[in-house]
């Protein structure tokens, strides 16, 4: 590893509109605990990350009642109204912290199933990079363009196509800049690497695994359950296979 600094954001400041339940889904429970906490007890197995900035609704009464809050490695700061915001915001608390070419990790609260080796395998393909880059996988569906009224247009050459996910790890100075100038001009950006595309830059794809779903719907917590379960099992010689779903 290089010797510059290493800190991650998880934008966990969201309403869960899509999940439809009656508290934000970071706080709904998987296996015992919640989702922001499986998440954020993962991250801090990766002793290279110096600390984590948790971007927390400001009118969010459940994260204080977490005992994860009090975790010394661990920093929350107010989030914003789009993702964007809140991992800005992040970026902007680590200002004082961080020189240009320091790394910041950005992870969803929404992605507890991600996989360690994974993160590690972000960090080394990315050793020597100006830029930064993001795990995703490729799309392994058949894919269509379709008009206003469901009709298919045409069938997509899916050869060049992927799905981002997060862990997004960019230099710091490089991604702070592509989220201030997206802020000013309001660009919609959905995650970190569309603000650093926009700057002309090429964040490299790094290939993850499809078990690091977005808890986003209902039916992804079955699933995100069934995930982590498997890797349990895998881990403590239950499921040989060590397979997940
Ligand atoms: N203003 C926002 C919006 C989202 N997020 C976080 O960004 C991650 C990915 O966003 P998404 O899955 O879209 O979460 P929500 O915005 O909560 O979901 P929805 O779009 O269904 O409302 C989540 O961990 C979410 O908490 C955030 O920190 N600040
Ligand atoms: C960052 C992200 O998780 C990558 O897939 C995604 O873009 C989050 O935003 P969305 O609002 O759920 O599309």
């Amino acid at each position: 590893m290089d010797s510059a600094n290493y800190w991650a954001i998880v934008p966990a400041a969201g309403i869960g509109s899509r999940m439809g339940a009656e508290i934000p889904k970071q706080y709904l429970q998987l296996n015992g605990k919640t989702i922001l906490e499986h998440t954020l007890e993962r991250l801090l197995e990766l002793p290279l990350l110096e600390g984590i900035v948790v971007t927390i609704n400001p009118f969010d009464e459940q994260w204080d009642s977490l005992a994860i809050a009090a975790h010394p490695k661990i920093i929350r700061v107010d989030g914003g109204q789009e993702r964007s915001d809140s991992v800005l915001n992040g970026l902007r608390y680590l200002q004082d912290k961080l020189d240009k070419l320091d790394w910041v990790l950005v992870h969803d609260a929404a992605r507890p199933c991600v996989d360690l080796d994974n993160i590690e395998g972000l960090f080394n393909e990315l050793e020597d990079h100006l830029v930064g880059g993001i795990l995703g996988v490729p799309v392994s569906d058949t894919i269509k363009r379709i008009n206003r009224e469901y009709g298919i247009e045409t069938t997509v050459d899916r050869q060049v196509l992927w799905q981002a996910q997060t862990p997004q790890m960019f230099r710091y100075g490089i991604l702070l800049e592509a989220l201030e100038r997206a802020a000013k001009h309001g660009s919609a950006v959905t995650d970190e690497a569309s603000a650093v595309e926009q700057m002309g830059y090429y964040p490299l794809m790094v290939e993850g695994r499809r078990d690091n779903i977005k808890i986003t719907r209902p039916e992804d917590l079955p699933m995100a359950e069934l995930i982590l379960n498997s890797q349990n099992n895998s881990q403590t010689g239950s499921d040989p296979a060590g397979q997940t779903p």
